[in-house]
This record gives structure tokens, C-alpha cells and sequence, in this order.
């Protein structure tokens, strides 16, 4: 996250960091979140055929062992059947991973809320992106959780032709645009927008940024919108 803080420890407690194996060691590779006591929702993009996975819930300092971290096995990787990384836009940049055994719910680690089907986030809504992405492009990453305050940019301001134009479909949510945005390292993880009901929903799954700069002006951070894919998320937890 570019122009980010660090979030408070703990306050997005379906916050994961999904990790792949190097040799003997674990590199954090991208984000995800908790939607099932066994299910974490990643980006397609987040998966390549033949590597190691691990999920690491109740993280916040990834430099210090802070007692508070779950590690779970991935068991089952699914990806979108349309997803595409040579389609970035064409969208469904999603991937469910199943865990070898449930972690125990706590204050660190908890089940995200999702939205209705359908439902859209209006633009101007209060949204903050969470994750151990780069600090800038081609900049390092935080040991710390980051967050950053990024507001919904209404899809008929997003496709205009010199913010991402078509490239925008109706299953993807933009947000920020301006000097804060996300970076390599965030993918996969939550966009986290406040309720009416005072309830925090993960309403996108962060997707894509410029392939200039992360944070280029009028190209906002783009999230796979979740309640555009409510079927295959519930068929797909029911039947693996
Ligand atoms: C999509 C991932 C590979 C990668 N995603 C991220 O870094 C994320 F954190 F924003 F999720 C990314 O955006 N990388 C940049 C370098 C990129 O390739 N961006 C990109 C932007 C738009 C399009 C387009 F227009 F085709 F959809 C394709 C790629």
C-alpha cells in the first residue's frame, strides 16, 4: 500500500498472508481473507500451478513471532474457471483456497462479512484497503499491516477514457485514484467498506493497479466486486 499506516493489530481479523515456498523458506506472496471457518477468498492472479501455499491468520508484525499467529496448510486451491492472466480485464481474478483444518476463532482471527448479491458501492463510500504490499513501486514491504483509506470511484468515473476506460467491466469496483493506492504484495486482499448497519463488509478482492506506477493518478486500485460472484462462491465452498 502506497501512502498507507500501520493498522491498528488485529482490526482486520480475517486479514490473511498467504505464503509460498522458496527452498526451506516462506516468502509472503499475497493477501486474502477469511469468508469460511476451512475458506480463504485470494486473487487468481495469486495462484501459479506447482507452488506451495501456506495461510498465516493473526499476523500483523511479520518480522516478530507475536504469539497470536494461526498457520494453516492450503488442501485445495480453486481458481475462477474464468479467470485468464493474459485477460487481466476481462476480471474474475478470484481463487478459494481450501485449509487443512479450521483456525480457532478469536480476537485476531475471524470470518469476514459479505455482501448481498448484487449489491454495488456507491461511489464516494468509505473503504480502506488492508495488506503487506510494496510501500511503494519497487519499494519494499512493511513488516506491519497496512491500511489506507480508499473511497469507491463509481464505475461510470472509472471508465472514463483517461481514468481505466473499458478496461473496467461491471464485476470489478474502483477506488482511490489519487496518491493512495495499492502495490504489488496487496493482491488478493480485502477492500473493506462500513455497513449501514455499522458492520464492516470485504466487498472487493484487490486485483489491479497501473502497470506504471501503483498509485498513478486517475488510475484507481481496481478489486474483484465478491457480490458478483455469490453462486460460485457458495456452490463452490458446498460441493469441496
Ligand atoms: C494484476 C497483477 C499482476 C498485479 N496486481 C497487483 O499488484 C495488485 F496488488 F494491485 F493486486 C498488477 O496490477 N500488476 C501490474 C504491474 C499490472 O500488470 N497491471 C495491469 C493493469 C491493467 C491491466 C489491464 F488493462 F490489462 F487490465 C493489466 C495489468
Amino acid at each position: 500500500i502506497v501512502n498507507g499506516e500501520d493498522a491498528r493489530a488485529h482490526s482486520w481479523p480475517w486479514q490473511i498472508s498467504m505464503q509460498v515456498k522458496h527452498g526451506s523458506r516462506w516468502h509472503h506472496t499475497c493477501g486474502g481473507t477469511l469468508i469460511g471457518s476451512r475458506w480463504v477468498l485470494t486473487a487468481g492472479h495469486c495462484v501459479w500451478p506447482g507452488d506451495v501455499y501456506r495461510v498465516v491468520m493473526g499476523e500483523h508484525d511479520q518480522s516478530v513471532q507475536e504469539g497470536t499467529e494461526q498457520i494453516r496448510d492450503v488442501l485445495r486451491i480453486l481458481v475462477h474457471p474464468d479467470w485468464d492472466i493474459n485477460m487481466v480485464a476481462a476480471g474474475n481474478d478470484l481463487a478459494l483456497l481450501k485449509l487443512d483444518k479450521a483456525p480457532i476463532m478469536n480476537e485476531n482471527v475471524g470470518l469476514a462479512c459479505l455482501p448481498e448479491a448484487g449489491e454495488i458501492p456507491a461511489h464516494g463510500d468509505a473503504c480502506f484497503i488492508s495488506g503487506w504490499g510494496n510501500l511503494y513501486t519497487h519499494g519494499p514491504m512493511p513488516d506491519k499491516l497496512q491500511q489506507a483509506l480508499l473511497p469507491v470511484v463509481g464505475n461510470s468515473v472509472c471508465r472514463q477514457s483517461d481514468w481505466w476506460g473499458m478496461v473496467v467491466k461491471d464485476t470489478m469496483i474502483c477506488a482511490g485514484g489519487g496518491e493512495v493506492s495499492g502495490c504489488n504484495g496487496d493482491s488478493g486482499g480485502p477492500l473493506n467498506c462500513k455497513g449501514a448497519d455499522g458492520k464492516w463488509y470485504v466487498q472487493g478482492v484487490t486485483s489491479f493497479v497501473s502497470s506504471r506506477v501503483c498509485n498513478e493518478v486517475k488510475k484507481p486500485t481496481v478489486f474483484t466486486r465478491i457480490s458478483a460472484f455469490t453462486d460460485w462462491l457458495s456452490n463452490t465452498m458446498l460441493y469441496y
